[in-house]
């Protein structure tokens, strides 16, 4: 039997709660608005979870149908020995030659990781992954029987850069309608690291001034592992090794606006590492991390997805700051804090996740 006392509570609550509602909906109407006409504001896809699927197991390919991970990358590179190269490519160019799912995928939810550039390997994985049969091509258009998205690893140096987008370009000149190819280049050497600069302005202007914007540099996979073997590090649960390697990375690629994916963690069954680990990426400025078991996306996509209490933060802050903008003052306190022009800026960083999210 519920007291007077708490039926009043229960009352009070559910009457907080509307208000709540409300108010949430007339701030998001509010943030539309005051999003819309920003340059700034562009939405591109999510890549909070970056999934690998070894592309040689037919049995772990079947899953990337079920994850909801944003993206799946099928793996022809570390995740595949290397007696099953060939069984890999053949694979995975089967999906896109067969499966309607794949195929129809705009951006990059289904993506192919090939092998370093320079390499035999990744001659192998271009020639055979953006070839569909003849057969399937006469019914198909070309832009749905192709990757819309490759990961590019140890990507050392601007020469591998041009190297690639010389052999993309020689295999795909034959389709004249081939829309954009998206790319992610892995940092996970020392010498990566050394050359990011001018690795990220080879990619962009070859492809702007080049290739007509045929490929599109969208962002950086940190390797982690590759680089703690470079440098010759000993992993630590806390990565302290890693943090310079990780910040010059978030550095280069926000200064370019790239989207920028954080370490695996390699200890899967671990979630509660894994989201300490999570939350102090996406905290740092990472967009998104990779992740090797399906068991992993959730906690991922959480930590890399604003909180409730973010987002109220983010959109309480927006209308505050438009009123005070309004009567003259640039800089003023809300919730105990100052205010001023980078915290708006913060606020709508977390309202763009929001936007990316609700895209997806
Ligand atoms: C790590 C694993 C080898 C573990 O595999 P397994 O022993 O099969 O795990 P489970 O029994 O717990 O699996 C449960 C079910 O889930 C499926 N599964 C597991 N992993 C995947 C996956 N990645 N994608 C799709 N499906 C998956 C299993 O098949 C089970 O299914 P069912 O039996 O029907 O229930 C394995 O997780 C794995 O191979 N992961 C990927 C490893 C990989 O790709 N590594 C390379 C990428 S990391 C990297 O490159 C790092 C970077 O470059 C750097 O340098 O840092
Ligand atoms: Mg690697």
């Amino acid at each position: 039997m519920i007291s007077f006392r708490g039926k009043a509570h229960q009352f009070l609550t559910q009457i907080s709660f509307y208000r709540f509602q409300l108010e949430s909906k007339r701030l998001l109407h509010l943030s539309n608005r005051l999003c819309s006409n920003d340059a700034s504001f562009r939405v591109s896809y999510p890549t909070r979870a970056v999934l690998y699927v070894p592309g040689s197991d037919s049995k772990k390919l079947t899953k990337i149908f079920t994850t909801n991970a944003d993206c799946v990358v099928m793996d022809c590179e570390d995740g595949v020995a290397l007696n099953k190269k060939a069984e890999a490519r053949e694979k995975i160019r089967n999906l896109y030659d067969t499966d309607e799912r794949v195929q129809n995928n705009t951006e990059g939810k289904f993506a192919v990781r090939i092998n370093p550039a320079e390499t035999d390997l990744a001659s192998e994985d271009i020639k055979i992954l953006f070839n569909p049969k003849s057969d399937i091509l006469k019914n198909n258009s070309i832009n749905n029987l192709l990757p819309k998205c490759i990961f590019v690893p140890k990507t050392s140096t601007s020469q591998e850069v041009k190297w690639l987008f010389e052999n993309l370009n020689n295999q795909l000149k034959n389709y004249d309608d081939l829309i954009k190819l998206n790319l992610f280049f892995y940092m996970e050497t020392a010498i990566g690291l050394i050359n990011l600069n001018d690795i990220i302005k080879t990619a962009l202007s070859l492809s702007k001034d080049k290739y007509n914007s045929k490929f599109n540099l969208e962002g950086f996979v940190f390797g982690s592992d590759d680089f703690c073997a470079d440098i010759e590090a000993t992993r630590t649960k806390d990565a302290f090794e890693l943090t310079y390697a990780r910040q010059k990375l978030i550095a280069y690629c926000k200064g370019y606006k790239l989207k920028v994916i954080d370490m695996v963690y390699i200890d899967f069954k671990d979630l509660e590492g894994l989201r300490v680990q999570c939350e102090q990426g996406s905290r740092m400025g990472f967009t998104g991390k990779q992740v090797i078991h399906p068991g992993q996306v959730d906690v991922c996509q959480q930590a890399f997805t604003p909180s409730k209490e973010r987002i109220d933060w983010a959109l309480g802050l927006i209308e505050a700051f438009d009123q005070h903008q309004k009567s003259g003052a640039g800089a003023f306190t809300y919730k105990g804090q100052m205010i001023d022009m980078p915290s708006l800026l913060q606020a709508k960083n977390i309202l763009k996740i929001v936007e990316k999210v609700k895209k997806n």
